[in-house]
């Protein structure tokens, strides 16, 4: 991470298990600023649209587990009981309501927090299912106070259902909506973003596109128009980027549905239980695409995993096989230019079943992978080095000239006899034979090329090791001794 990348960091860094006194402060300033933003999309009512403040609060609790003490949770509690004091007359009610408020936060990030202690950090799908229980759990209690807070004992029974589905329905949607996102978003990192390409802008437009159907089409069937483009960017697109466009769907719809333009019954408005299923609905739906999401993303993880281990040589960590025909496959990781020329070099260590006899198999294991490090280093940006098998490995470098690659198979051939290999309190020297074939590809690709030379560089080994081992041997000094 360079110097500047470090800076940001520390920027936007805004908690610290050291700086106590800055939390408190910080935790005070975005209670208050997320509580005027909850405070200004109040409806008719009491009640906001949305009430996004305990979602965030529960995923800087989460996102900052050292801010879980009471201390902390007290001055949240604080601040929103302070904004009341200052912009309503709401006296007692208020202090109970923000409880509530309270009861949400402290429960969805207490409960986050014991799941990811006693579960694999790396099992995304079970977290999404988390998520949507925590919340559930979250909502009816902090609902359940809320709604009694409001109405007080004396008010009648249908009321206080009416508010408590409104409540219940807006809390827990809000949170299944926003903390996937809260949770999972990290700083992006622009440099290593991909360029934007038109074709990777067809789910999220598939996504506009459907809620404009639900616009015109209406009735309860449009809230789940968006799910299969959603679906769609949960393939294509990482988590965090679903997670967020999920969330701006579902605020979307609510936010439609509250104001009547996608109407649920064209002839009636919107009463509170349409609202209620709406909003259940919709958090149901959005869990949806995150699920896809955080399988698609362990599927990637896996086949990554899988590809990196077939790519690479277990024992010595250069190329395998097949990692080097895949790199063959186009010029970028030899730096190949068209007029350069393709050396391949077979090396062989000399008499490599005496260090086993001798010494046993785990030291001929250690000094396949200590050759195998010290060929990587002389070859370093010049060549790719790949295990064949056994004690064979190949080097193939792109040269200016026959004459350049013959002198990087003597550099290593010479580098190797010298080199001092430890085995335990033991020194071994050894010594590798090399089959050194070269040629201009032109018309033909990097790897067929590759695959006619190694044939030829096979044969050029056979030599060396005929004529005695520790040397290299190429086609213009051997072709007749070869040929006789
Ligand atoms: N320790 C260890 N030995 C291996 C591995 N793969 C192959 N070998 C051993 O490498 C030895 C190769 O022996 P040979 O093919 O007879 O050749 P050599 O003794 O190197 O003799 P020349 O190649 O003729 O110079 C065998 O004893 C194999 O068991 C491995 O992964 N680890």
């Amino acid at each position: 991470m360079n110097q500047k990348s470090i800076s940001i960091q520390k920027q936007i860094t805004l908690f610290s298990p050291k700086k106590r006194l800055a939390n408190a402060v910080n935790i005070f300033v975005i209670t208050t600023l997320f509580y005027f933003f909850g405070a200004s999309l109040r409806l008719i009512d009491e009640l906001s649209l949305f009430w996004p403040l305990n979602a965030v609060l529960a995923a800087v609790f989460v996102r900052h587990p050292f801010l879980n003490r009471p201390v902390y949770y007290v001055v949240s509690y604080s601040a929103m009981v302070v904004y009341d004091i200052v912009t309503t007359h709401w006296g007692w009610q208020s202090v109970i309501i923000n409880l509530s408020n309270m009861v949400f936060i402290i429960i969805v990030a207490r409960l986050l927090l014991r799941y990811s202690r006693t579960q694999d950090e790396n099992n995304w799908a079970l977290n999404a299912f988390n998520l949507f229980y925590t919340c559930l759990i979250g909502a009816v209690l902090s609902s359940l106070l809320g709604s009694i807070g409001s109405t007080g004992p004396s008010s009648d029974y249908r009321h206080f259902i009416s508010l408590f589905a409104d409540w219940f329905s807006e809390q827990f949607s809000t949170g299944v909506l926003m903390m996937p996102f809260l949770l999972m978003t990290k700083w992006p990192q622009w440099k290593a973003l991909p360029a934007l390409q038109l074709s990777k802008l067809y789910p999220l437009l598939g996504v506009v596109i459907s809620i404009l159907a639900s616009v015109v089409i209406g009735g309860a069937g449009s809230l789940a128009f968006p799910l299969p483009a959603l679906i769609w960017c949960a393939i294509r697109y990482p988590l965090p980027v679903t997670a967020l466009l999920t969330l701006l769907t579902g605020g979307a719809e609510i936010i439609l549905l509250a104001n009547s333009i996608v109407a649920l019954s064209p002839d009636t408005p919107l009463v509170v239980s349409e609202m209620f299923s709406a909003r259940l609905g919709i958090a149901t739906m959005a869990i949806c695409p995150l699920i896809v999401s955080v399988s698609v993303d362990a599927i990637n993880r896996l086949i990554k995993q899988t590809s990196l281990r077939a790519d690479y040589d277990y024992l010595t960590g250069v190329y395998s096989r097949s990692g080097l025909y895949e790199a063959l496959k186009n010029t970028a990781p030899l730096n190949h230019q068209p007029e350069q020329k393709l050396c391949v070099m077979l090396l062989d260590i000399d008499y490599f079943k005496r260090i086993n006899d001798n010494h046993g198999h785990e030291c001929g294991d250690v000094v396949l992978a200590a050759f195998a490090r010290r060929l990587s280093e002389i070859v370093g940006e010049t060549g790719l080095v790949a295990r064949l098998g056994g004690e064979e490995f190949v080097v193939a470098c792109s040269t200016d000239t026959e004459q350049k690659g013959y002198a990087i198979a003597e550099q290593i051939r010479k580098d190797i006899e010298r080199t001092a290999f430890r085995y335990q309190q033991q020194t071994l020297f050894i010594t590798v034979s090399i089959g050194l074939a070269t040629t201009t590809p032109g018309q033909q690709t990097l790897l067929d090329a590759f695959n006619s030379q190694l044939a030829q560089a096979d044969k050029y080994l056979y030599l060396s090791k005929r004529n005695g081992r520790n040397q290299t041997s190429r086609a213009s000094l051997s072709e007749c001794v070869i040929n006789s």
